[in-house]
């Protein structure tokens, strides 16, 4: 169990976990300044990992004008015409980069016909002689940036800033997990983590509409760093219900993903997510915090010396590597993927083990192209 703030520590300066529909704002200032606040600000973030895998985070380090500038770059770049977004699009030059047109509609069945998003989706800029690139390993490689001014030099700022901020996050995941510091850092040299702006369509739904935009979903990756502009995104609670994830103003919502469910051995919760169509333009902007493609997972035993709040969804899980699991969720989630294991037109894909998912007990659904 964590040490907690000694008994002569003065708490009054320590801003204390509002509750927000079961998902906390948690201030992470401590973090990164490493103030004496620091274990109880892991204490709140350990007790929002075991209850619904989500919570918000303010005072997080990122400057604040780049959002703006994210949105502005954003906007410029779906405004453009179709023929224009399709010269980018995801899949070109063997990079699992690029624009996701909105044409490409979802099968699974809370999504069918519904799926009203476009998207820019884009991972670590590397040369083309990158190794793993030469490989055909679809997340490594340059990344191809669409001629719209500054779009290039805010992602990448952006990109960056949230990176560093992941890191910290890591940092502070180790520590609650009893792991040896640097033991999740150390496998994110070359991280598979993608950056995606998405583009929720304005549409005829009404405010209080409950169909689905993006369907329910679980993420693949370590967690994920999410900004967005309005509300729409829903989770579950410990009862399964659907809750609304609010949208505050200068915080972010964290959630966690697959990996660090392996990982903490369940003691984290990967949440199912989805986001609603209430007809209003949305833009959202998620940074899937990832690792090294090779690196194996699987549970990291910490003696547990207090009665876990929920239940693991299997006390099993089998090693699993990083960057198969993630290529094996996109392949279910993207049609171009899907296309190039028919025509096995990628020696580096037909080499990857993608029959093994730990997760199959769960309803994940697409949360790409279909
Ligand atoms: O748009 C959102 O709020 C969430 C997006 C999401 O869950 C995802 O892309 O995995
Ligand atoms: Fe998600």
């Amino acid at each position: 169990m964590l040490n907690v703030v000694s008994s002569n520590t003065t708490l009054s300066s320590y801003h204390f976990t509002q509750t927000s529909n079961e998902i906390p704002i948690i201030d992470i200032s401590p973090l990164i300044n490493g103030s004496v606040y620091h274990n109880q600000c892991l204490i709140e973030i350990e007790k929002a990992c075991r209850e619904t895998g989500f919570f918000a985070i303010k005072n997080f380090g990122v400057d604040p004008k780049l959002y703006q500038q994210l949105m502005t770059v954003a906007k410029t770049f779906f405004n453009q015409s179709e023929k224009f977004k399709r010269r980018y699009q995801i899949g070109l030059n063997g990079r699992h980069c690029g624009y996701v047109p909105l044409t490409e509609n979802g099968l699974c069945e809370d999504e069918a016909n519904k799926r009203l998003y476009e998207a820019f989706d884009l991972s670590l800029d590397l040369p083309a002689s990158d190794p793993d690139h030469q490989r055909g390993n679809i997340f490594y490689g340059p990344v191809k940036w669409p001629e719209i001014k500054n779009f290039h030099l805010t992602v990448k700022q952006y990109f960056q800033q949230v990176r560093n901020l992941s890191h910290i996050l890591t940092t502070a995941f180790e520590k609650i997990l009893g792991m040896p510091d640097g033991f999740m850092l150390s496998k994110m040299h070359k991280p598979t983590s993608q950056l995606r702006l998405i583009h929720y369509l304005q549409n005829q739904a009404h405010l209080d509409n409950v169909d689905i935009n993006m369907g329910a979903h679980t993420d693949y990756e370590l967690f994920t760093i999410l900004f967005a502009d309005k509300t729409g995104l829903q989770t579950q609670n410990l009862n399964g219900e659907w809750i609304d994830v609010p949208v505050m103003p200068d915080t972010l919502t964290i959630n966690i993903g697959d990996m660090l469910e392996v990982w903490s051995d369940g003691i984290f919760k990967s949440n199912l997510h989805r986001v609603i169509n209430q007809g209003q333009e949305r833009y959202s902007f998620p940074y899937f915090a990832s690792l090294d493609y090779d690196t194996v997972v699987s549970p990291f035993k910490k003696k547990q010396t207090e009665k876990q709040i929920r239940v693991p969804r299997s006390t099993t899980y089998q090693p699993i590597k990083a960057g198969e699991h993630l290529l094996q969720q996109v392949t279910r989630d993207f049609a171009y993927l899907r296309r190039q294991f028919v025509e096995r037109s990628n020696s580096f894909l037909l080499n990857q083990r993608l029959d093994i998912n730990p997760f199959q007990n769960t309803v994940t659904q697409p949360r790409g192209e279909q």
